[in-house]
């Protein structure tokens, strides 16, 4: 039943919504609709399918409908917006497309028996990881995304360092862009940091897949730094043979015990 609840969650967000977080092929009276179909799958009426899975799954596990509500939103935000003036906006964005995903995960991913923290504390974790996630996806596309003519980055912290969108546009990595980069590295692996405590605390069996995007969207960011902070004409790739490599240890952080995960 895990697994259809995340087709249902899945398959959406990659195949039909998006092809990475933008809604720039929807229209927003098609986003409407998806919102009406989410009332409709929330009250037991399933129009495909798909919907049925998710149906289902409502049923079985204590969903909240306002993380998906707030996708859609993050759809609508994406659609009538290419700028974001500070971190702050930034921000909500990525909880709208990315934080909401962690906080759909949880309730069907469960909390481990034994667990000790809060499971405020655990929903704060997935909120983090996602924005973790989407902050990585943001700097390993920016290249891509120019293209579109989208700047996913906070303008206020771009003029610090002595730039513009037309630095973007032109893509050259300088000294600023570099030093810029370096702090948004940053602040993701802050994301990622905060979200270990809960990782620790889910069920055990849900421990190991999210140990895994945890560390692997860290190899993300390695990888820009090997790069030499140059996502704008390179595209940041972890490979197979090192995404392999860390399988072993993701296993290892998620079965140890909660307790015990803070030592590591
Ligand atoms: C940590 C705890 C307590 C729980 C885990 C909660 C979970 C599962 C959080 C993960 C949230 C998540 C996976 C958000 C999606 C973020 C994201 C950037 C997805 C990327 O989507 P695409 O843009 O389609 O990906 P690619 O561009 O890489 O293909």
């Amino acid at each position: 039943m895990r697994l259809t609840w995340f087709c249902a969650v899945w398959c959406r967000r990659t195949d039909e919504l998006v092809d990475g977080p933008n809604a720039d092929h929807l229209s927003s009276p098609e986003l409407d609709k998806w919102e009406e179909r989410l009332e409709d799958i929330f009250n037991g009426c399933p129009y495909d399918m798909l919907d049925a899975a998710l149906t289902d799954t409502v049923y079985k596990f204590p969903i909240d409908i306002k993380p998906f509500r707030d996708m859609i939103e993050g759809m609508r935000m994406d659609k009538r917006k290419n700028r974001y003036q500070n971190f702050q906006e930034l921000y909500l964005y990525c909880y709208y497309v990315a934080g909401t995903v962690g906080l759909m995960s949880v309730p069907v991913m469960g909390i481990a028996p034994e667990s000790s923290v809060s499971a405020q504390t655990i929903y704060n974790s997935a909120l983090y990881l996602g924005i973790g996630n989407q902050l990585t996806n943001i700097l390993r596309d920016v290249g891509e995304d120019a293209m579109r003519g989208r700047v996913y980055l906070p303008q206020d912290e771009l003029a610090q360092f002595g730039l513009c969108d037309e630095d973007v546009f032109s893509r050259k990595v300088s000294d600023g862009w570099r030093e810029f980069v370096k702090v948004q590295i940053a602040r993701a692996r802050f994301y990622f940091q905060q979200a270990e405590e809960g990782a620790s605390q889910l069920d055990r069996a849900s421990r190991w897949p999210v140990w895994s995007s945890l560390l692997l969207y860290r190899k993300i960011l390695d990888a820009i730094e090997e790069n030499d902070y140059d996502n704008l004409t390179k595209r940041a790739y972890v490979g197979r043979t090192r995404k392999l490599l860390m399988l072993p240890l993701a296993y290892s952080r998620a079965m140890s015990t909660p307790n015990l995960a803070f030592q590591y």
